[in-house]
């Protein structure tokens, strides 16, 4: 009788591995009679599924085939229920445990096949099943972190095994982003689902139906002997300290998590915008309207290269008290300042005089609560910043005080505009007051404008109208670093005296 094409198919392909027809014959046997001779479970990824089954078989050679088949069929069977709690919770392929949701995702249940569950119990009933079974694989990492990290190389909590289950998903679009040794980062990218091929560091994966996954490879270079995995805890608690010390910033809010969290979010929003082919123009800017409560930003840009890590990263958060109808100017980009200000904000386009840049947002307060604030931050050493005082009556009919006089202050809850620093009496920008449309016409938002003509990649800039020779002034100015002719600040970098601290105050007109 002539040989079945499908079996001497299934010879020749493992007969390509190295593995003769003889040793294939019992494996597929038992695979053939498991899967009700479903043949094109057998197939699937060239053979993949027979290839396992091999492997599994030739592990315990010595002892009887038949028997340590059904062990392995029944071992399978264990690996389908444990994919099936994972089902459960409608994240099958989660592999990254998180603050919130610890590993158990990824634990692995100790349920075992009932006692006495025959092969014959543990066959598929349904296809799908069956391909449940057949997809199953699992990757056993060590329960100790250090053994963990010399094979999985990364640091993420396991408990015991990490479930890899091979079920079809939608392909992932995949872009990596690599850092020349200035930590500038470049990435490739490109609209269609192949992947690049470009190595990286950093490789983003999304799909169709907005899942993002983000992979950051370590330099190996920065790699120490004796290495142990920290808890993912640590590592996040570690880059938080470190963006709120090191990098100064200032969101009391911000997590590492919220930071990736941010990443994935403007990945999808702009590459959203790139396939409707969004572009922006001055007035399109302003068309740009969003409550800005919840919405989370990331940016990733430059530090003056002092840092270890390879890629820098930087978010702020926006939260704006109440509902504002917030115009904001997409292409703006936060950004590391050489000159020691600390960050600052820049345009990617360049901005014809008259634009519309973006809004001053922050907390409003009265002059006393802003003191008070001042005091309070000056005692536990935080750094408070920029309140903008508003000479807006703001619903009072009368006269105000100068206690009850309103300021803008966004050292907790702003918008970009916090990080547009000072220059003195050049700067591009203008701020604005704009009438709010009520009725009583009290109330208005503050705008900046760029007063000149800007070239893309140039700081935004804005004179916050510090007289640096008040020296009566309840904020210290801090030591100006504007670099322009005409900077008031005799004690500017470099010739002089440092002025203590990092204040500033402006006073505008409505
Ligand atoms: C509105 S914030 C600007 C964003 C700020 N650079 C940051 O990193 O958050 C104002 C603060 O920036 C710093 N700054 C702004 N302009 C500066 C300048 N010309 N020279 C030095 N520091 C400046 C001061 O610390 C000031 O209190």
């Amino acid at each position: 009788m002539a040989p079945n094409p499908r079996v001497a198919q299934a010879f020749s392909a493992m007969k390509a591995l190295g593995i003769s027809a003889e040793e294939v014959k019992p494996v597929l046997a038992e695979l053939l009679r498991v899967y009700d001779r479903n043949w094109e479970l057998i197939e699937e990824d060239n053979y993949r599924t027979l290839v396992d089954a091999y492997f599994d078989f030739k592990d315990d050679k010595g002892t009887d085939a038949k028997k340590k088949a059904s062990v392995n069929f029944h071992a399978r069977e264990r690996s389908k229920q444990k994919l099936h709690l994972i089902d459960d919770d409608d994240d099958e392929d989660q592999v990254l445990t998180t603050r919130n949701k610890p590993s158990q995702k990824l634990s692995v249940s100790n349920r075992k096949t009932p006692p006495g569950t025959s092969m014959q119990d543990s066959r598929p009933r349904t296809s799908s099943e069956a391909s449940h079974a057949r997809l199953m694989n699992v990757e056993r990492v060590s329960n100790s972190p250090c053994k963990a990290a010399k094979s999985a190389g990364h640091s993420v909590d396991y408990e015991k095994e990490l479930v890899k289950p091979r079920t079809k998903k939608p392909k992932l679009q995949t872009q990596h982003i690599s850092t020349n040794h200035n930590g500038l980062s470049h990435a490739s990218s490109s609209c269609n689902n192949n992947a690049t091929t470009s190595t990286g560091n950093i490789t983003i994966a999304s799909s169709a139906q907005g899942e993002v996954k983000l992979s950051l490879k370590c330099n190996a270079a920065l790699a120490q002997p004796n290495f142990c995995n920290p808890s993912l805890d640590t590592v996040m608690n570690f880059m938080e300290e470190k963006y709120l010390t090191a990098c100064k910033t200032q969101d009391p809010q911000f997590s590492m998590v919220k930071l990736l969290d941010g990443l994935c979010r403007s990945y999808l929003m702009l590459g959203h915008q790139k396939r409707s082919n969004f572009k922006s123009s001055s007035s399109s800017n302003l068309a740009v309207t969003q409550d800005e409560r919840s919405s989370s930003h990331f940016i990733s840009d430059i530090t003056r290269g002092s840092e270890k890590a390879t890629v820098f990263l930087h978010h702020y958060l926006v939260h704006v008290p109440v509902k504002l109808v917030v115009s904001l100017h997409t292409l703006l980009k936060v950004y590391m300042t050489r000159e020691g200000k600390g960050w600052g904000l820049r345009t990617l386009e360049d901005l014809p005089k008259g634009t519309f840049v973006c809004e001053y947002v922050g907390e409003i307060l009265t002059n006393t609560e802003l003191y008070e604030r001042i005091v309070q931050s000056s005692c536990s050493n935080d750094r408070h910043t920029y309140p903008v005082t508003l000479d807006a009556d703001w619903g009072s009919e009368g006269v105000l005080k100068d206690e009850e006089a309103l300021c803008l202050d966004a050292t907790y809850n702003g918008n970009v505009g916090r990080f547009i620093n000072h220059r003195c009496f050049d700067a591009n920008l203008i701020d604005i007051p704009v009438e709010v449309e009520t009725p009583d016409h009290h109330y208005y938002h503050l705008a900046f404008f760029t007063a000149k003509n800007v070239r893309a990649n140039e700081e935004l800039t804005w004179d916050y109208g510090i007289d640096f020779d008040d020296h009566d002034h309840p904020i210290k100015a801090f030591q100006c670093s504007c670099g322009s002719a005409f900077c008031g600040d005799k004690n500017r970098k470099g010739e002089g005296k440092v002025e203590n601290q990092v204040h500033a105050s402006t006073r505008i007109s409505a």
